[in-house]
């Protein structure tokens, strides 16, 4: 998918992973957002759209990317092992990394 549509994915999964306290719907949600990030690594931001694949801009969007994906990974964690607090809170904590990437990329 292109870049705007990996965002509209993982923007409709977070809210409705920040709703729910029901541990399939959670981690479906995370499941989606884990694909969508995945993804998104395969496009570059439209600013930086004639950087090679090998630039710092680059490289420094795939870390963010990857940032998410490890925060996706460690609420999923938590939250199979039934921790749905500690998954909560995890995911609440993806939207400083949203921020700070926003900043630099979008
Ligand atoms: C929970 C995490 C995130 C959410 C919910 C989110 C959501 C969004 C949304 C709703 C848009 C606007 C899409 C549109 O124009 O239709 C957007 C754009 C964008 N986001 Fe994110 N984002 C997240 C994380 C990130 C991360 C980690 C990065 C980079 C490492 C990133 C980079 C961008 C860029 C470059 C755009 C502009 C895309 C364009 O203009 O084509 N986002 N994001």
């Amino acid at each position: 998918a292109d870049l705007e549509t990996d965002m509209d994915t993982l923007s409709d999964n977070y809210s409705k992973i920040l709703k729910t306290d029901d541990k399939a719907e959670f981690l479906q949600g995370l499941g989606k957002m884990r694909e969508a990030a995945e993804d998104a690594k395969k496009s570059k931001p439209p600013k930086f759209a004639s950087k090679p694949d090998n630039s710092p801009e680059i490289q420094d969007f795939h870390k963010g990317l990857d940032t998410l994906i490890g925060q996706i990974d460690k609420a999923s964690g938590y939250a199979k092992s039934g921790n749905m607090d500690e998954a909560k809170k995890e995911a609440e904590g993806f939207k400083a990394t949203r921020n700070a990437n926003h900043k630099k990329f979008k």
